[in-house]
C-alpha cells in the first residue's frame, strides 16, 4: 500500500532507479497526492538499451522450458499480491475496487497463457522438392521490445505485451503512462522476484513521454514496438518505427456499435450493455460507444435500460462498493461534457441527465436521438454516456455500424439464427460479441481491423508478434 509522500522508482537493469526528478502521482478520486516516482531520461534509456540487449543474449541461451517456469512464478507472485495490486489500481487510476481485482485476475491470465505458449513456439519441417535437402522454419524471439501502455487497465495491458514478449526470448523496455506508473512499478517487481533477468523487464517513467520515447524509437537495436493507447498517438509512433524498420503492433481506439434487434432477449441485451459500456466508467477500449435499437423494442429496452442505470452507484475510494468511479481527470470529464454538449445542440435529448458532480466523477447519461451528424458518434467517448440510436432494417444498422474509421470491438444480440451468421460476417470489427459484453480473454486475439490497429495479443497470434520466422535450407553431406 503507497502512502502519501512515498518515493516509488523506475526500474533499470533490476534496479531502483534513484533521482531528485520526481514524477506525482495522483488520486483521480480527489487529487491527492498518492506517491512520487523517479523519473528516467534519455541517459537512463540508454543504460536501460544497453542492459536489454546484453539481456537478450542471454535469453537466447535460455530454454523455453525456463521461460515458461519464470512466467508461471510470475503468475502466481501476482495472485498472492492481488489485493494489494488492485489497491493499488484503485488509487492512481480510480476504478472500483471489484473491478481492479478482476483487472489482477485477468493481467495474470496472460502470464499463465504465455507461461504455456512458451513452449509451443514451433517451426515446421518442409516437404523438400530434393533428396538432397532438409528445408526447416524455426522461431526467434524478434529482439529488444520497447512498449508504451495506457492508464485505463494499468497492469493487463503490460502483461500481455511482456509475458508474450519473455515467452518468446525477447527483454522488454517498458513506458507505462505517466498516470498510473506505481502498478507498472509494482508487476515489475514481481516479476524480478520470479526469477526475470535483470534487463528482461526494465520500467523507464516519465512525465513528458514524446522526447523520450522518441529517442528510444529512433534506435536500431530496438527491434520492436508495441503500443497500446489512442489512435492519434499510434500514428505518430508508427511513423517514428519506418527509418529502422521494426516490427509493430498497434492497440488503439474504438468505437464499437452494439446493435439490439428486434428478436433480441431485451433482459440479456441490457445485461450486455451495462457490463460493455460501463465497466471503467466508460474508459476502455472495446466500450458500447453507438447503441442502436431497432425502433420495435426501442421503448420496452430503454424502460429496461433506464431502471437499471438508475441502480448503480457512483463513488470513489477503497472502502464502498460501487460501480462507477470518477473519470480518470477533470479533463476527461470535460471531454465528454462538449460531446453531450454538441448532441444536445443538434436535436439529441437526455433522458437520464447526469448529476453535476465536482472533480472528475461523473454520473451516467443515456441519450437518444443520436445521429451521425453529432461528434459523439464518431469519437470515443471514454465516459459512462450511453448513446441511443434507433434504427428500422438490418442493412441499414450494419452501414451505419461500419462507418467509422475503428474497427476494434462490435457486439450485437438476436435470437435469429440466420441473422447472426449474416451480422457477424458483416461487421468490419475484429472482435465481435454475440449475445455477450464481456469478450476480453487470454486465450482469445485482442486487436483492431482499420484504423483500430495492427497486430493481435492474447490467444495464440500474440506470441508471434514477438517471433521472426527464419527459415533453414540445409544441403545433407
Ligand atoms: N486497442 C486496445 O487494446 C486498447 C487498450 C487500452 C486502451 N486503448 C486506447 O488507449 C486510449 C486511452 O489511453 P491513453 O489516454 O493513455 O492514450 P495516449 O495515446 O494518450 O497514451 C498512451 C501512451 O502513450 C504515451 N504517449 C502519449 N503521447 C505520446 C507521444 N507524443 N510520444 C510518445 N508517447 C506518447 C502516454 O504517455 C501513454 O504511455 C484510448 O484511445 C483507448 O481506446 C486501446
Ligand atoms: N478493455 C480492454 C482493454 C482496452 O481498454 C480489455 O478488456 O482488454
Amino acid at each position: 500500500m503507497y502512502l502519501k509522500g512515498q518515493t516509488v522508482c523506475s526500474i533499470i537493469n533490476g534496479l531502483d532507479h534513484q533521482s531528485d526528478k520526481l514524477l506525482a502521482v495522483h488520486n483521480p478520486a480527489d487529487g491527492s497526492l498518492l506517491a512520487e516516482v523517479t523519473q528516467a531520461g534519455l541517459v537512463e534509456a540508454d543504460h536501460a538499451l544497453e542492459s536489454a540487449q546484453s539481456c537478450f543474449l542471454e535469453l537466447k541461451s535460455t530454454t523455453a522450458q525456463a521461460r515458461s517456469n519464470t512466467l508461471y512464478r510470475w503468475y502466481q507472485l501476482i495472485l498472492e499480491k492481488r489485493s494489494q495490486l488492485a489497491e493499488i489500481i484503485t488509487l492512481e487510476q480510480g476504478k472500483p475496487l471489484k473491478e481492479s481485482l478482476a483487472e489482477v485476475t485477468y493481467a495474470a491470465g496472460y502470464v499463465r497463457w504465455y507461461a504455456q505458449q512458451a513452449e509451443r513456439a514451433y517451426g515446421t519441417v518442409i516437404p523438400a522438392n530434393s533428396q538432397a535437402h532438409q528445408l526447416l522454419t524455426v522461431k526467434q524471439g524478434v529482439g529488444v521490445v520497447l512498449g508504451v501502455t495506457p492508464w485505463n487497465f494499468p497492469l493487463a495491458m503490460i502483461t500481455r505485451k511482456v509475458a508474450p514478449a519473455y515467452a518468446a526470448g525477447c527483454s522488454f523496455i517498458l513506458k507505462p503512462s505517466e498516470l498510473t506508473p506505481i502498478s507498472a512499478i509494482e508487476v515489475a517487481k514481481l516479476a524480478l522476484e520470479a526469477g526475470m533477468e535483470s534487463g528482461a523487464f526494465q520500467v523507464l517513467v516519465n512525465a513528458k513521454p514524446e522526447q523520450l520515447v522518441k529517442h528510444l524509437t529512433s534506435k536500431k537495436e530496438i527491434r520492436k514496438l508495441t503500443f497500446t493507447g489512442s489512435t492519434q498517438v499510434g500514428k505518430l509512433l508508427y511513423a517514428q518505427c519506418i527509418d529502422t524498420m521494426k516490427h509493430i503492433s498497434l492497440e488503439l481506439g474504438g468505437n464499437a456499435p452494439f446493435i439490439v434487434f428486434e428478436s433480441a432477449d431485451l433482459d440479456a441485451a441490457v445485461d450486455g450493455l451495462m457490463a460493455a459500456k460501463f465497466r471503467n466508467a466508460g474508459q476502455t477500449c472495446i466500450a458500447a460507444n453507438r447503441i442502436f435499437v431497432h425502433q420495435a423494442i426501442r421503448d420496452k429496452f430503454l424502460e429496461k435500460l433506464k431502471s437499471r442505470v438508475s441502480a448503480l452507484i457512483v463513488s470513489s475510494g477503497l472502502d464502498e462498493n460501487y460501480d462507477i468511479g470518477p473519470l480518470i481527470t477533470e479533463l476527461a470529464k470535460d471531454k465528454a461534457a462538449q460531446l453531450i454538449e454538441d448532441a444536445l445542440s443538434k436535436g439529441a435529448y437526455a433522458t437520464y441527465p447526469a448529476k453535476v458532480r465536482d472533480g472528475s466523477i461523473m454520473s451516467p447519461v443515456i441519450l437518444e436521438n443520436v445521429t451521425s451528424q453529432m461528434a459523439i458518434y464518431h469519437s470515443e467517448i471514454f465516459a459512462p454516456v450511453v448513446s441511443i440510436i434507433e434504427f428500422s432494417s438490418e442493412s441499414n444498422v450494419i452501414d451505419m455500424a461500419n462507418e467509422v474509421d475503428a474497427g476494434l470491438a462490435a457486439y450485437f444480440y438476436s435470437q435469429d439464427v440466420k441473422q447472426i451468421a449474416r451480422v457477424s460476417q458483416e461487421l468490419d470489427f475484429a472482435m465481435i460479441g454475440i449475445n455477450e459484453g464481456g469478450i476480453s480473454n487470454p486465450a482469445a486475439p485482442f486487436g483492431g481491423m482499420k484504423e483500430s490497429g495492427l497486430g493481435r495479443e492474447g490467444g495464440v497470434e500474440g506470441i508471434e508478434e514477438y517471433l521472426e520466422t527464419k527459415y533453414i535450407c540445409q544441403r545433407t553431406l
